[in-house]
């Protein structure tokens, strides 16, 4: 065994208190070995001025989206996909999402994201990228159903089974997997009747986009007169270890569905809000026992993956939506970016405590905005940056260290995440 010491800096702990210590890891089985007064570790990082939190989850997330930032704005969900982004989708090459993955995975570790969940296509690359950087991630092949005839929305189901049979583990089990239907308007009833079965039976976990806007919602309540979310619990897409993104449109009997179910629920205000899809009755959700995680979406309906600009929007939007400042308040954001995410994901992590996964971020509070620190759970709801993060660690190891990133090349990710984007677009055009 060896150890590494994460010392000198103050400690966020999962009731939310902050004090001083060291935070000891096991760099080899990636775990927490003890927290607060710690003996000497084999190795030492500084984290004098710094806050440890937990490493942030980001449960709802297109990474290879990273190639469309800025490429279509300002259109609702319908359109924006249908008439900008599956279009230039429709020419995106295994090596394009490797490379707009990798430039995800610097722009997420460079924010002291340790874990996120991902639906996307070509995901065999993803999950190498994923390896290679020493991130945690739950992977899924997403499966849309529209403009296809049944023997290709068929293929993309097997896929997607496939995908999520095969790499389950991989990477040391930071990689998991999850069946990614796209959403219950984009995928056909029957096949998923017949489909849902057989994830259940490979036990491997769903999650899809659900509830994000009413024109996605009225034509279901309006043919089958029942909720979408009712929906999905006859089709058997409720379960405990499920999650679902958006959740903005679900009403009293929805939320009750999903406390009773188990199912988690992943809030991603940035993309809502730009997309103007609605706010998501995030404090009914947490009222009824509902884990709520936060998720940044792809970035081009975001536009960024920086968690701690998603808490913000989630507390901003909250408050705004509910015409009342004491609605999902600081803790509520920095718990559903941390043990909020780990739990919808089914990760053992999101918190500080010996016997936990070592996912760490270190923030820098020796900041101007982040000067003086009355209270460091409002620091990081409401002033820190992504890029005030010194050190990330996913499973003991360092990934990024003095805001080096050690995995990852980020220059040559960069360049060649720039170089895909342009030849992508030139193509669809
Ligand atoms: N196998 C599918 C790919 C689906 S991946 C998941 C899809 O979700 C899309 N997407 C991104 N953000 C959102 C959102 O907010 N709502 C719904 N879909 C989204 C994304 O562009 C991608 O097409 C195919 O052959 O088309
Ligand atoms: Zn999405």
């Amino acid at each position: 065994m060896t150890t590494l010491r994460i010392a000198g800096g103050r400690v966020l702990h999962p009731d939310f208190s902050v004090r001083e210590g060291d935070v000891l890891v096991d760099d080899e089985s990636g775990e927490i070995l003890a927290v607060g007064d710690v003996a000497d570790g084999d190795a030492t990082l500084d984290a004098h001025g710094c806050l440890v939190m937990p490493g942030l989850v980001n449960a709802h997330c297109h990474a290879a989206m990273t190639l469309l930032r800025g490429y279509a704005d300002d259109k609702p969900l319908e359109s924006w996909l249908r008439e900008d982004v599956w279009p230039v989708e429709a020419e995106l090459t295994d090596t394009d999402i490797r490379a707009g993955t990798e430039l995800a995975l610097v722009e997420l570790v460079k924010a002291g994201t340790t874990a996120f969940a991902d639906m996307y296509f070509s995901m065999p690359e993803v999950a190498e990228a994923v390896a290679e950087s020493g991130l945690r991630a739950r992977l899924g092949h997403g499966v849309v159903g529209v403009g296809k005839d049944e023997e290709a929305a068929r293929a993309d189901h097997e896929e997607s089974l496939d995908f999520a049979r095969e790499y389950d583990g991989y990477a040391d089990g930071r990689v998991r997997t999850i069946y990614t239907p796209h959403s219950l308007t984009t995928v056909d009833e029957s096949l998923l009747r017949e489909y849902v079965p057989k994830a259940r039976e490979a036990g491997v976990p769903l999650h899809y986009h659900a509830n994000e806007t009413r024109d996605e919602v009225d034509p279901i309540v309006e043919e089958r007169d029942e909720r979408p979310l009712e929906y999905a619990d006859d089709l058997g897409m409720v379960e405990e270890d499920d999650f679902v993104a958006h959740g903005v449109h679900s009403d009293a009997r929805e939320v009750e569905l999903l406390a009773e179910r188990g199912t988690a629920v992943v809030h991603c205000p940035a993309s809502n809000m730009k997309l103007a899809s609605g706010a998501a009755p995030i404090p009914s959700y947490r009222e009824a026992g509902v884990t709520v995680a936060l998720g940044t979406d792809g970035a081009a309906s975001n536009n960024d993956l920086d968690l701690f600009d998603e808490m913000r929007d989630a507390a901003m939007l909250g408050k705004h939506a509910a015409g009342d400042a004491s609605a999902v308040p600081a803790e509520a954001v920095v718990e559903m970016a941390t043990a909020g995410g780990a739990d919808a994901l089914g990760l053992d992590a999101g918190r500080i405590e010996a016997g936990r996964r070592a996912d760490l971020a270190v923030v820098d509070f020796e900041a101007a905005h982040l000067t003086p620190t009355h209270d460091a759970v409002s620091n990081l709801a409401y002033a820190t940056r992504g890029s005030d993060v010194r050190h990330t660690i996913c499973d003991g190891e360092v990934v990024m260290c003095d805001r080096e990133v050690l995995t990852l090349d980020e220059d040559a990710v960069r360049e060649r995440a720039a170089e895909h984007a342009a030849d992508l677009v030139a193509r669809a055009e």
